[in-house]
């Protein structure tokens, strides 16, 4: 692997000597493959995979399966995720507490820590993910779609678009954009790319960034910063940049000694930051530092008492709402959806579980579910931001039909008897996931039915009787027509 001359100068000035050929032989070394499990879809996974450390539901396999060709991946069984980044997971675990938070993670796509934070969240917690790149927001809203989870809002905007939000998160993640040195071995084109003139436009940016979304943090609220890249300028200099600038408190979180983290390695710092270096842990290059933002907070506004806390590290929790304890009044509540007859909506609220806790959206001709208590949180959103999805797309307008969305078929809170479900083949699923035409069995009912393989729901179909059309969304389909000779799955 040919590094660029000064990287190698200055990371092996960073690291020392031996660490830094110990790093080379590292990066020559074949990278390792890990995924997370979806906590809402169970299923059969090959026993005997050795867990990632930091994730309760992080697994390195022991070959690279073939995840285009598996079902399971397409229904949002499992996401593949490089194991250092799962460790986003200690520091929502240790600074989160049990009460509901919004959080946003505003450098999201493709998506890889907003699955994981969305399953870890408080129950009746709302995830923010944004992702800047308008084609990067579709991939990001995709696969929060296959993770089905349905309090979740996917936006694409600018973080400086964020700024009136102001005291609005308990929690932000930046997953900021970096001169991607830990991606070196995964990612040629990161090496390509690399240039010290880049690392110092990415420190710059990285710290607009923050300022840009500074005072959208309640005080008392977390940010976790992190990069996938070594050097110091785009880490600790800008950790150290924020805590002068903003005041922050650096957070230090309980790692185990096995887990070889390193720590700081700015000259005359110790502050605690976390390093991920791939010849010391089993993973890519990672970095990560939890801030908290000062001072404490009591909000009054109408209904709402908002109390954000500055809490001692060793305190869980991040914040008392009390409205949200007791059932906030909701606007709109006990209204039809205009255009849906009580009818429609009554037969609507029959296929989600927990119905009364969500307000039925209708725009256009579709038709969504949003937690009732965060609808005044999704109107300041919508003034500010661009919202590419906000809660679960239930069903759309055919004519005089409501036809439920792929949204819902892939989500945890489809009642399962809501409609016939179908069992399919290896081979119909393939077919199904390529959009082509699907037959079922002849005992299957007429109407829209709900496919599933090795009983986790893959999407519907409306069978006609000799075919079934396929509803599988056009542009998530599998495009490539070759199918491997052997498919590796992870999965019995
Ligand atoms: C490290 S990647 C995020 C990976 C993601 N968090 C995950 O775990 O899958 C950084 C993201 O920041 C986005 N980005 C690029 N420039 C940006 C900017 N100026 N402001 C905010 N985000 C930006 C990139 O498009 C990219 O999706």
């Amino acid at each position: 692997m040919e590094l660029p001359v000064s990287f190698a100068d200055y990371t092996r000035t960073l690291l020392g000597d031996e660490d830094y050929k110990e790093l080379v032989t590292s990066l020559e070394s074949e990278q390792s493959v890990s995924i997370r499990l979806n906590p809402l879809k169970p299923f059969a996974f090959r026993s005997g995979e050795h867990a990632v450390p930091w994730c309760t539901s992080g697994f390195y396999l022991e070959e690279r399966p073939t995840f285009t060709f598996d079902p399971l991946f397409h229904a949002g069984c499992y996401y593949v995720q490089e194991a250092s980044s799962m460790f986003v997971e200690q520091a929502l675990k240790q600074y989160m507490g049990e009460e509901p938070v919004v959080m946003l993670d505003l450098c999201a796509a493709p998506g890889g820590k907003s699955t994981h934070i969305r399953s870890l969240l408080p129950d009746n917690s709302l995830l923010i993910a944004n992702e800047v790149i308008r084609n990067r927001s579709q991939i990001l809203a995709e696969n929060l779609t296959k993770w089905g989870h349905p309090d979740v809002v996917v936006t694409n905007s600018d973080p400086s678009d964020f700024t009136p939000l102001e005291d609005f998160f308990d929690v932000i993640l930046t997953d900021v954009p970096c001169s991607g040195e830990g991606m070196f071995r995964k990612d040629p084109v990161a090496i390509s790319e690399w240039s010290p003139e880049n690392v110092e436009i990415c420190r710059q940016r990285q710290r607009r960034i923050i300022a840009d979304i500074w005072p959208c943090l309640k005080p008392g609220g977390i940010l976790i910063y992190s990069t996938c890249t070594y050097n110091t300028k785009e880490n600790e200099e800008n950790i150290r940049w924020i805590r002068d600038e903003f005041g922050a408190e650096v957070l230090p979180l309980d790692v185990a000694e096995e887990w070889n983290i390193t720590g700081n390695l700015l000259q005359g710092e110790s502050f605690p930051v976390y390093r991920f270096l791939p010849h010391k842990t089993q993973g890519e290059g990672f970095f990560l530092a939890v801030l908290r933002k000062p001072g404490m907070s009591v909000r009054n506004s109408g209904d709402k008492q908002l109390i954000s806390l500055a809490i001692a590290p060793e305190t869980p929790g991040l914040r008392v709402e009390k409205s949200r304890e007791k059932g906030r009044k909701v606007q709109g509540k006990g209204k039809q959806t205009p255009g849906l007859s009580k009818e429609q909506l009554a037969i609507l609220q029959k296929w989600i579980f927990t119905a009364d806790k969500y307000e039925f959206i209708q725009k256009g001709g579709n038709v969504s579910a949003f937690p009732k208590c965060y609808i005044p949180e999704l109107s300041a959103l919508q003034s500010s931001l661009r919202i590419v999805q906000a809660g679960l797309e239930i069903a759309g307008q055919k004519g005089k039909d409501w036809i439920p969305c792929h949204a819902l078929a892939v989500s945890g809170i489809l009642v399962s008897d809501a409609f016939p479900c179908e069992e399919i083949s290896y081979e119909q699923a393939i077919a199904y996931l390529r959009k082509e035409a699907v037959t079922l069995s002849d005992a299957a009912p007429r109407g829209v039915v709900l496919l599933t393989y090795k009983h986790v729901p893959l999407g519907f179909v409306k069978n006609i009787g000799n075919r079934a059309n396929n509803l599988y969304p056009q542009e998530w389909r599998i495009r490539s027509g070759y199918l491997p000779e052997t498919v590796v799955k992870v999965h019995s």
